[in-house]
């Protein structure tokens, strides 16, 4: 499945953190719509390449979340591509993509891309830091960005981002009501089935990453639960 559209669930691999075999396995015969391979910190191209090369041998699309553009490489399913709409740097909401798309323009394929406009509101996650978020925001400062998104940028995703804590399902399910083409992903925090199932009746896609490292089993349950929930 290469439409974000179809998705309801997706698992996000840290290529820096190490994952053996046997959970791999498990992730990627979840049934789970897509493995994203991205993180902050640590991403290279060594550490992509070898993972995306690990999980190829699954059916499972396998995509890039780009945050480093030296960790590029052809072979991804699709390029999710992050502008972090509440950034206080314009790096990180056009300066990072203009750079990138002067220098590899020529050979992207623009159906394959995916912009995400991302919402980062945990201040302590690596994110927010490196991307010099602004996180003190209010529910309508978040809603103005969710709109902002789908009418000023036409992005095809929105990402409302905790990683790390599990986030205000009661503020996710009012982005989703502001939001008509745009796809609305939730990320952070979800350590258990009943949380993943929790905001995928708000959200259009679940997105469950950390716990994969701490707690497979739990882990592999939130796929089951996000596609037997109803939006
Ligand atoms: C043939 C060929 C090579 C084709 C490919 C062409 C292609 C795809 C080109 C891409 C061009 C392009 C526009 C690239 C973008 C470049 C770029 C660097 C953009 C900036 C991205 C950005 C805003 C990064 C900031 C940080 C961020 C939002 C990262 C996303 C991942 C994330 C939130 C991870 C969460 O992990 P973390 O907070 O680190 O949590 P842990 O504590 O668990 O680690
Ligand atoms: O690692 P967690 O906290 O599950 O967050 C998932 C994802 O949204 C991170 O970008
Ligand atoms: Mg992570």
């Amino acid at each position: 499945m290469y439409d974000v559209r179809e998705w309801r669930h997706a698992f996000k691999l840290d290529p820096n953190k190490d994952i053996s075999e046997k959970d791999l396995e498990k992730v990627c015969e979840s049934g789970t719509d897509a493995v994203i391979i991205g993180g902050t910190d640590g991403v290279t191209l060594d550490n992509t390449l070898q993972l995306m090369s690990r999980v190829r041998r699954y059916a499972v699309p396998c995509c890039l979340e780009v945050s480093d553009p030296d960790a590029i490489a052809p072979a991804y399913d699709l390029y999710l591509i992050p502008a972090v709409l509440n950034s206080k740097n314009t790096t990180w909401i056009t300066g990072a993509h203009h750079k990138a798309v002067k220098a590899y323009g020529e050979w992207m394929n623009w159906n394959e891309i995916v912009m995400e406009g991302y919402c980062i509101l945990n201040p302590d996650c690596k994110a927010a830091q490196l991307a010099e978020a602004a996180t003190g925001l209010d529910d309508d400062d978040v809603l103005a960005y969710a709109s902002m998104a789908e009418h000023m940028f036409k992005f095809p995703v929105f990402y409302l981002e905790y990683s790390g804590t599990y986030g205000d399902p009661k503020l996710v399910e009012k982005v989703k009501t502001v939001l008509e083409d745009t796809v609305l992903f939730y990320g952070g925090g979800i350590r258990t089935a009943a949380q993943a199932a929790e905001m995928a009746r708000a959200a259009d896609v679940v997105v469950v990453g950390n716990v994969v490292y701490e707690n497979i089993h739990e882990a592999v349950k939130t796929v089951r639960v996000v596609k037997q929930t109803g939006l």
